[in-house]
């Protein structure tokens, strides 16, 4: 069996000296889309944080695409960053620059140096979350469910091993979240990994997936029950 692309063993979850989650305990293979979910302030975000490098693990193990949380350097988080797609609730597009070239400046960042190339993968993106056309837009010409397919297309310049979604939906109405959803159903069946963290139960009834949960400071998996 291959090796887990995210494995958290007895791991504790800190904000600065206060303690967040305990005795965690998560595998995700690759290929899974798992659910994170909780009430509000259960740990969540955090809990993302730490697996994207902005909270450091202190205490428990974790490996996450071959990166040890525990031993993370300051240097290494680029380069952690760069096998992770991270999409946010609010988007983070910049917004003084079209959409083009929001994903040219993440290329650049992240090495790329080929003009042709650079051009090929924006619009291989672009066509996978359907908007191809948009690339000339500025974020605000675009509606929330549009930029959010633009996030996730940004968060698939690299070829991510696995992608972190923070309530990628929480910003949308009802149908614009089921559109964004579709396009991460998509790109999972296409063999992305995905974890996402949301609290929209409709979605998870919608697209059943494997499920875990925060609570009372520790994270579970829980079983759907069918109809
Ligand atoms: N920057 C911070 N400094 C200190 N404590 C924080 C910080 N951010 C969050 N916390 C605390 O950590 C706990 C978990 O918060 P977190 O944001 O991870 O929860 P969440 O489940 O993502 O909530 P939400 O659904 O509202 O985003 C909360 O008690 C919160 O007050």
């Amino acid at each position: 069996m291959s090796k887990p692309i995210l494995q958290l063993k007895d791991a504790s979850i800190f904000q600065g000296d206060s303690l967040v989650l305990s005795n965690v305990n998560v595998k995700i293979n690759k290929g899974d889309f798992v659910y994170l979910i909780g009430k509000t302030g259960t740990g969540k975000s955090s809990f993302m944080k730490t697996l994207y490098g902005d909270l450091p693990l202190i205490k428990g193990e974790g490996h996450i695409v071959d990166f040890d949380l525990k031993n993370l350097k300051e240097k290494d988080i680029p380069f952690l960053r760069r096998k992770l797609g991270v999409v946010f609730q609010d988007f983070k597009l910049l917004t003084d620059r079209t959409i083009n070239d929001n994903l040219l400046f993440v290329l650049k960042a992240t090495g790329w140096k080929d003009k042709k190339e650079m051009s090929t993968r924006v619009e291989e993106v672009l066509t996978k979350v359907d908007m191809k056309t948009k690339g000339f837009k500025y974020p605000h010409e675009l509606s929330g469910g549009e930029q959010q397919r633009i996030a996730i297309a940004r968060a698939l310049l690299n070829n991510p091993e696995l992608i972190l979604a923070d309530e990628p939906t929480g910003n949308l109405d009802p149908q614009t979240s089921v559109e964004v959803m579709e396009v991460l159903q998509d790109i999972n069946k296409n063999g992305n990994t995905i974890l996402m963290a949301t609290h929209d139960y409709a979605l998870l009834l919608k697209y059943p997936s494997k499920t875990l949960k925060c609570d009372e400071n520790e994270v579970y998996e829980v079983v759907q029950r069918k109809g």
